[in-house]
């Protein structure tokens, strides 16, 4: 059994990753941490001020984070630094905060880091880099919708896919909205949606004189994010020390 703990155990994210735990033969849910009150399928949810006397006593073998940036560096320096796996799934990281997770984790634990774990995802974003490796030079723009409660703009998602047009075209001059006079050049526009109970939506827009042509994912349930959570925490458990991602957890 491998024995699998949450940080930010009692967020949407978090309750749905652990009822998919609790769901499976080979996985236990053995405790969390978040900000919140409360216990969760039975088991001890600690608060996030304690999370080195957590690892300590539950002694999990992964510890799987969907807490908020800055809380989350804080989670993976920890965890790194008792030896447990990670999986994290926070997003809003800043250069320098990426910088200290990186540092962390290098040579001491096993982690696997996506700004999105659905399968549907890490395909469209090979869709993506092949547009933009060849209409480099139309116009490109990048709009994502998510629920009102969402904290980070753009969302991980978005910023994964201006990192591939960047890779592909040179271009990494973004206009995040437009407003007043405005001249396009040769900047990559991106549009933020917030509302509702919008699970998340990306479009890419790739136009020229003529035609358009738009690449569209969208998830309409966080089980598509767990489920792949799931298969990255079963990919991680026993690996080398190092950051995966899950290219490597899908064998793309
Ligand atoms: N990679 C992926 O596939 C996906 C990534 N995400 C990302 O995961 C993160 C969480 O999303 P979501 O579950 O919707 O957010 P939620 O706000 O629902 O969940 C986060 C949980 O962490 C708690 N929390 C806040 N601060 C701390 C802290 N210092 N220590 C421990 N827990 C804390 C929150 O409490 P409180 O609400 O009281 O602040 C909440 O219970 C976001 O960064 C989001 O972008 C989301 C979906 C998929
Ligand atoms: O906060 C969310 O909800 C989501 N966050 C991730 C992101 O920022 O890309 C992934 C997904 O779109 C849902």
């Amino acid at each position: 059994m491998t024995r699998i703990a949450i940080c930010g155990a009692l967020g949407r994210m978090g309750t749905t990753i652990a009822n998919l735990i609790n769901d499976a033969d080979d996985l236990t849910f053995a405790g969390g941490v978040d900000i919140r009150e409360g216990t969760l399928l039975g088991q001890p949810v600690y608060p996030s001020t304690e999370i080195n006397t957590f690892l300590q006593e539950i002694k999990p073998d992964v510890l799987i984070d969907f807490t908020i940036a800055h809380a989350a560096v804080e989670n993976i320096v920890a965890g790194a630094a008792a030896g447990v796996a990670l999986v994290v799934g926070t997003t809003g990281f800043s250069p320098e905060q990426r910088s200290r997770i990186d540092e962390a984790i290098e040579g001491s634990v096993p982690a696997v880091i996506s700004s999105n774990y659905s399968v549907g995802m890490n395909i469209f974003w090979r869709l993506v880099r092949e547009a933009a490796q060849r209409l480099g030079d139309y116009d490109i723009e990048v709009t994502e919708a998510h629920h009102r409660y969402k904290k980070d703009a753009p969302s991980g998602t978005a910023r994964t896919i201006l990192e591939i047009i960047g890779e592909e075209t040179g271009k990494t001059e973004c206009m995040y909205g437009r407003e007043g006079m405005t001249e396009r050049k040769d900047e990559i526009g991106v549009h933020v949606i917030r509302g509702g109970d919008i699970v998340g939506d990306h479009t890419v827009l790739f136009a020229a004189n003529n035609e358009t042509i738009e690449l569209s994912h969208r998830a309409y349930d966080r089980a598509v994010f767990a489920h792949g959570v799931i298969r990255a925490a079963r990919f991680v458990t026993g690996k080398a020390p190092g950051i995966y991602t899950m290219d490597d957890v899908l064998g793309l």
